[in-house]
């Protein structure tokens, strides 16, 4: 974002105080909606940098938007004033704003407002808080008041591990400019902020676009271009034949809800490779779907006229299991594997190593730490998975809220669909059913992690617009809906 904010002044014939101003005037746009009060006491404190800056202009915003109660706290613990700091005090020292100098962390204890707007620190930050910004920190967090934070809350870095022992303040909104730091991501941010709303404040798209970088927010946009329409005079054979080795006699259930994912989400044909105690519950369940027996008569022979192979929803670890995956493991076939099949990958570190290119795994936290050993925070679990996918020719879906797809090109693309609704069981044997069918109807491994992560994510999203829970069999069925409207705004 720096580059892009030197490349946009120097190529725009915009200067710095400009830029600042826009993006001040896109913080109040979003501001005036969340505070629509014009009574509301509002209280900004400002460091002395461009975040800062920001703040001083958002003041001076507001009063023009006849804010009647703002009050500027102007906090200065460190020597230095950037330029377009200076600019914005002259500008508002203008105006009957007041402006408290704060020269000791105190003051803050008291502060009573309605609204706490912090601009002390923003993507500058270099070092952990200490001293006086510690504990200014600490004491806004005493205050109960909303806080809203410009850019980045004070004390949070924007990439990188986040601290176990967070001492910044904790945002109830993060109004960040352009484009969200990675670190949102990272379920650790809930120390810092409970949700963000990026804002547009005009830095160049293209000079952006143009920066190499590994992270990848996947966009609608990019899902409507990977999504293929159903072809005319297409049958079943085109679309593939996926099979899905899953269920055990009491998660049968897995293998069900796998399996009809991968139904719903366009395979040609789907089979199922389950005991014989599930061959009742399929049938009447699922009847489009056919079932694979699993018993000591399976030959190997049967699983060449698959298209895709999943394993692992609810399979179970029996040494059975445990052979049969090595077996598949040895057809040297791409496999998208889950659940009971990455733990026995975990115990079998021999099979982990041989799994064939183009292999698609989909750990949650769990079953990736029990694979690779365990991680002190989100950024280095992706850090060890953007290197298995580079080292291996693997394709990593790394589970959570905000998943990430990490492939062998280095890239990590990052799934911004999904929600809290839907945390529940099943959701992760959906998952592997879509993108099953994905790589049945011929789409990349890639393609099918990045585009299977969304459509769950987003159908799940869809629901939850109505539902304070969203159940897995409910994700499944909204699952085509979700494809057809994906398509149809194209
Ligand atoms: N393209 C962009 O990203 C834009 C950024 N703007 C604003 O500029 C901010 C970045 O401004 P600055 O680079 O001036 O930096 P900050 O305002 O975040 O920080 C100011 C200075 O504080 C010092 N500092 C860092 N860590 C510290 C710590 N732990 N304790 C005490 N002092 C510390 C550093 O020397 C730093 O330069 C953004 O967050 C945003 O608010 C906007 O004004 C316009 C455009």
């Amino acid at each position: 974002m720096r580059n892009a904010d030197a490349y946009t002044i120097k190529h725009q014939s915009i200067s710095s105080i400009n830029l600042m101003e826009k993006a001040a005037k896109a913080f109040v746009k979003v501001f005036k909606k969340e505070v629509s009060n014009k009574e509301s006491k509002i209280s900004i404190l400002c460091g002395q940098g461009n975040n800062g800056g920001d703040g001083l202009a958002i003041a001076r915003l507001l009063d023009d938007e006849n804010y009647k109660n703002v009050v500027v706290y102007l906090i200065t613990f460190s020597t230095g004033q950037s330029e377009d700091n200076k600019k914005n005090i002259k500008r508002l020292l203008k105006l009957k704003v007041p402006v408290t100098i704060i020269k000791e962390a105190k003051i803050v204890k008291n502060l009573q407002s309605d609204v706490l707007i912090d601009a002390i620190l923003g993507s500058g930050l270099n070092k952990p808080l200490q001293g006086d910004y510690a504990t200014v920190a600490t004491f806004v967090n005493g205050l109960k008041t909303k806080v809203i934070s410009v850019d980045v809350p004070t004390g949070f870095n924007s990439e990188g591990g986040i601290a176990e022992k967070y001492n910044g303040i904790k945002a109830d909104l993060t109004i960040c400019f352009q484009r969200p730091k990675i670190n949102f991501f990272c379920p650790e941010s809930v120390k810092a902020l409970d949700k963000f709303k990026v804002v547009d404040i005009g830095l160049d798209e293209n000079f952006i676009e143009s920066q190499k970088s590994e992270w990848k927010l996947t966009t609608e946009s990019e899902i409507q271009q990977l999504l293929k329409p159903r072809k005319n005079f297409s049958h079943k054979g085109t679309y593939g034949h996926a099979l899905l080795v899953a269920g055990n006699n009491t998660t049968m259930g897995a293998a069900l809800l796998s399996a009809s994912a991968c139904l719903h989400t366009g395979a040609g044909l789907t089979t199922v490779c389950l005991p014989q105690s599930g061959l009742t519950a399929l049938n009447t369940a699922l009847p489009e779907v056919m079932a694979l027996p699993r018993n000591q008569y399976l030959a190997m022979e049967a699983f060449d006229r698959f298209s895709a192979i999943a394993v692992g929803p609810g399979l179970g670890v029996e040494e059975e299991n445990e052979e049969l995956l090595e077996k598949l493991v040895n057809l040297r076939k791409p496999l998208v594997l889950d659940a009971d099949a990455l733990t026995i990958l975990s115990q079998r570190g021999d099979l982990l190593y041989e799994l064939p290119a183009q292999s698609i795994l989909t750990p949650h936290m769990k079953e990736f730490d029990r694979l690779f050993g365990e991680h002190k925070n989100w950024w280095k679990r992706v850090e060890t998975a953007k290197r298995e996918a580079i080292a291996r020719d693997l394709i990593f879906v790394l589970k959570n809220q905000y998943t990430f797809v990490c492939l062998p090109n280095g890239n990590v693309h990052i799934n911004p669909t999904g929600n809290p609704a839907m945390a529940s069981g099943g959701m992760g044997d959906v998952l592997t059913g879509i993108i099953t069918a994905l790589v049945a109807q011929s789409y990349s491994s890639a393609d099918a992690a990045i585009l299977g992560t969304y459509l769950h994510g987003k159908a799940g999203d869809e629901l939850a617009k109505e539902r304070f829970t969203v159940s897995a069999s409910q994700v499944v069925l909204q699952i085509p809906k979700t494809m057809k409207k994906l398509l149809a705004t194209d």
